[in-house]
C-alpha cells in the first residue's frame, strides 16, 4: 500500500508521499508489480505529465512514520488538472493496490464523486485545517532547520533568513495563504480556533496579475513585481501631504492608497507591467499582514507563523510581512516562515492515515 497524503486546495493539489526504506529482501521480493512501478515512477521522476512537479528540494530522508524508516517526498499539480491525474491512477492501476486514499482540503469534497466513479477509489476525507496544524507540527519537529525568521527584512542587501527554535511554540498563529486566507490561534497541540479569514489571498494576486499583465504562470507574476516599483501605482503618504503625517507616526513612503494612482490617465500611461505586478503583491501581502496584525493583537500572540504557497519563490512578500510585522508591533512580535510552505495539509493527512490506517479497510481490492 503507497502511503499518501493528500491535499486537492482551491489552486493546487499537493501529495505528500512516504517511501520505505527498511524494506526487507523478502518483502522486496514480494512487493506487487503494480507498487513497484508506482514508487519507480515517483520517486525516478521529477516531473509527471504536463504540470506535476515533485519539489526535490524539500525531500525529508530518514523519517520514522508508522514503525518504518524511509524519506519523504513533495508533490504538487495544478487542481484543474485533476482529470489528468485521475487517467493517471487509472493508467497505473492504482485502485488494484487499496479501495481508498485519505485527502484533505475542499477538492476531498468536490472531486469525492470522480475519484469514486473514474477510479474506484474512495475518499477517507479529513479537515484540512487540522491536518494544517497536524503537518506543521511534524514537519518542525522532524526538519532540524523548519523555522525561520528574517533579519534586517527592510533592506535588501543585509536582510537574511536565521532559523528559529519553535520547540516550544505556542501560542502562536498561522496564517495560511493559499487561494484565500485562513487565520488560526494556535494554543495547544490540538486546541486552535480559526479566528478570520479572507478572500483576498494567493489566487487574488494571481488573478490580478494575470489580468493586469497577461502574464500566465505564478512564476512569472513574481518575476515581474520583482523588476517592478509599486509608487509608480500606489499613492503614498508623501504624495498626500508632502512629507510624513507626523501627529500619526504614519511615514511620507507608507502607502496611503493602493493603486491610487491609477485613476490618472498620465500616471496609467508610465506605468509598466512590472509596476502593476508589483503593486499587486504589495496591496495583498499588506492586507494580509494588516489582518493578521489584528488577530495576533485580539488573541494576544507574538509569534506568527505564515505559511502556504503564496509565499513559494515571494521573498518579496516574506520581507514585506517581517518588516510590517517588526514595525507596526515596534518589535514586539515575530512573523516566522517555514521551509515546507504549501506541504503541511497534505503531510497532516498523511499522518491522519497512519494513525487510521487500522481502523479504515485499506486492504487491497
Ligand atoms: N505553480 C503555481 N501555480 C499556481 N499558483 C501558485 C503556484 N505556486 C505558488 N502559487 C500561489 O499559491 C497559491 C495557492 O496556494 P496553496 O497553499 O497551494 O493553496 P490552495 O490549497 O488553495 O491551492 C496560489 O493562489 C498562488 O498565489
Ligand atoms: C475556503 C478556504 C478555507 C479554502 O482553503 P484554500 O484552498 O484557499 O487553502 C480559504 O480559501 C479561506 O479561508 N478563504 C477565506 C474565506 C473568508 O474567511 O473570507
Amino acid at each position: 500500500m503507497p502511503w499518501f497524503g493528500m491535499d486537492i486546495g482551491g489552486t493546487l493539489t499537493k501529495l505528500v508521499y512516504f517511501e520505505p526504506k527498511d524494506t526487507t529482501e523478502t518483502e522486496e521480493r514480494d512487493e506487487l508489480e503494480t507498487l513497484k512501478v508506482i514508487r519507480h515512477y515517483l520517486v525516478g521522476n521529477q516531473a509527471y505529465g504536463k504540470t506535476g512537479l515533485r519539489d526535490v528540494h524539500l525531500e525529508m530522508k530518514d523519517q520514522s512514520i508508522g514503525g518504518r524508516r524511509g524519506s519523504l517526498h513533495f508533490i504538487r499539480f495544478p487542481t484543474s488538472e485533476m482529470n489528468a491525474f485521475l487517467e493517471l491512477c487509472k493508467a497505473k492501476n492504482f485502485n488494484s493496490l487499496v479501495s481508498a486514499i485519505c485527502a484533505t482540503g475542499g477538492g476531498a469534497y468536490k472531486f469525492e464523486g470522480d475519484f469514486l466513479e473514474k477510479v474506484g477509489l474512495t475518499l477517507h476525507k479529513f479537515d484540512e485545517l487540522d491536518c494544517l496544524i497536524k503537518g506543521i507540527h511534524y514537519i518542525d519537529r522532524n526538519n532540524p532547520c523548519e523555522c525561520y525568521y528574517w533579519r534586517n527584512p527592510g533592506n535588501a542587501e543585509e536582510s537574511i533568513k536565521v532559523p528559529f527554535d519553535f520547540r516550544d511554540p505556542y501560542p502562536y498563529l498561522v496564517v495560511n495563504i493559499g487561494s484565500g486566507v485562513s487565520v488560526l490561534a494556535v494554543r495547544g497541540p490540538k486546541d486552535y480556533r480559526r479566528v478570520s479569514g479572507t478572500s483576498l489571498g494567493g489566487g487574488t494576486f494571481f488573478g490580478l496579475c494575470c489580468l493586469l499583465t497577461g502574464c500566465e504562470t505564478f512564476e512569472d507574476a513574481i518575476e515581474l513585481a520583482s523588476r517592478g516599483d509599486n509608487r509608480t501605482v500606489d499613492k503614498l503618504v508623501k504624495d498626500i501631504y508632502g512629507g510624513d503625517y507626523t501627529r500619526f507616526h504614519l511615514s511620507g513612503d507608507t502607502v496611503a492608497s493602493s493603486f491610487g494612482h491609477m485613476n490618472n490617465k498620465e500616471k496609467r500611461e508610465n506605468t509598466s507591467k512590472e509596476d502593476l505586478a508589483r503593486a499587486t503583491l504589495t496591496t495583498l501581502t499588506n492586507n494580509i499582514g494588516s489582518i493578521a496584525r489584528m488577530c495576533a493583537v485580539t488573541e494576544k500572540i507574538e509569534h506568527i507563523v505564515f505559511v502556504g504557497n503564496f509565499l513559494r519563490v515571494n521573498t518579496i512578500s516574506m520581507k514585506l510581512l517581517a518588516s510590517a510585522m517588526e514595525f507596526w508591533s515596534n518589535g514586539g512580535m515575530k512573523a516566522l516562515f517555514l521551509e515546507h510552505e504549501g506541504y503541511f495539509g497534505a503531510m497532516g493527512c498523511l499522518m491522519e492515515y497512519v494513525g487510521s490506517s487500522r481502523s479504515f479497510s485499506f486492504s487491497s481490492t
